[in-house]
């Protein structure tokens, strides 16, 4: 896994660079060829109800620093399916850059690339923390891996970009949900080290669809009703498979499911 020195160099030197660079690389053959057709140029009208943003400059608590068994996991880690509450559960902020982390991270690309998945994030593995992984290509030794510790946003672009996504915690659904086009991100890498980068085209999407399972965000939270309506009945099937493994009543609804109030639209984070 070449990600951090690629991460390092990458936060160094990106801003230096011609912003074609980043796409050229995503140009390559994904599983699908779905990914192809990432669209870059939309002029829609902003479509979905959005919201949970991370509130800025609040007071750091100790109780929001993942502990070490807050990191603790079993090799090799399963997906975590909806309607599972770890998913929208809080996710801590990691301080211990060692080598349990580094660990963590090969597995989650592990499984990333057993599940023909371009992204995934620590919670849709069980564990409760602000790490993601992607590799916008899905596939191991192709494309970049980058892995992202306590991500966060900095500036969202006005221009947003419609996109027929899927989540390896809803298998098999697929579903138009807009995003910004474009994104900076303030992060560190594996080793803890900071950067900032512009991530626009495919990263950007992905990054912005692991950065909202952080927030306990899921993709459905952020279509138009007409989409959400369109796959209904798979989340309800998916409801009802929780409830006959775990025994337990499925811990939301998209029967009497109600958008957040403090929706409050892509900005500042
Ligand atoms: C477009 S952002 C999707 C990120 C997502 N990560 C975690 O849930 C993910 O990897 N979803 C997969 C279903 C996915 O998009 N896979 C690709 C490659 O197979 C696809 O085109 O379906
Ligand atoms: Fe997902």
């Amino acid at each position: 896994m070449a990600s951090a020195t690629w991460l390092h160099t990458f936060s160094l030197s990106y801003a230096l660079r011609p912003p074609s660079i980043l796409p050229a690389i995503f140009h390559r053959s994904s599983p699908s060829g779905r990914l192809f057709s990432y669209l870059s140029g939309s002029s829609l009208p902003p479509l979905g109800p959005v919201h949970a943003q991370a509130k800025r400059g609040s007071a750091m608590k100790d109780e929001d620093v993942a502990s070490r068994d807050n990191l603790r996991f079993e090799a090799p880690l399963k997906i975590v399916e909806y309607p599972d509450p770890v998913l929208r559960a809080k996710n801590k902020r990691i301080d211990s850059f060692d080598d349990n982390l580094k660990k963590l991270a090969d597995e989650m690309f592990d499984v990333m690339y057993k599940t023909d998945g371009i992204g995934l994030s620590a919670p849709q593995v069980g564990i409760n923390v602000r790490l993601m992984v992607f590799n916008p290509v899905g596939e191991r030794g192709e494309g970049e891996e980058i892995v992202l510790v306590n991500p966060r946003v900095n500036k969202y672009s006005k221009k947003v970009v419609l996109f027929n996504e899927g989540c390896l915690s809803f298998p098999g659904i697929y579903a138009d949900v807009e995003r910004p086009e474009s994104v900076k991100i303030d992060a560190q890498d594996i080793k803890g080290a900071r950067f900032s980068v512009n991530l626009s085209g495919l990263p950007a999407r992905v990054f912005q669809h692991e950065y909202d399972h952080l927030q306990g965000v899921l993709f459905f939270d952020r279509m138009t009703d007409e989409v959400l309506e369109s796959i209904r009945a798979e989340l309800q099937a998916l409801e009802k498979k929780y409830e006959g493994r775990t025994g337990l009543a499925s811990p939301e609804r998209i029967e009497t499911y109600k958008r957040k109030k403090v929706a409050a639209g892509f900005g500042k984070s």
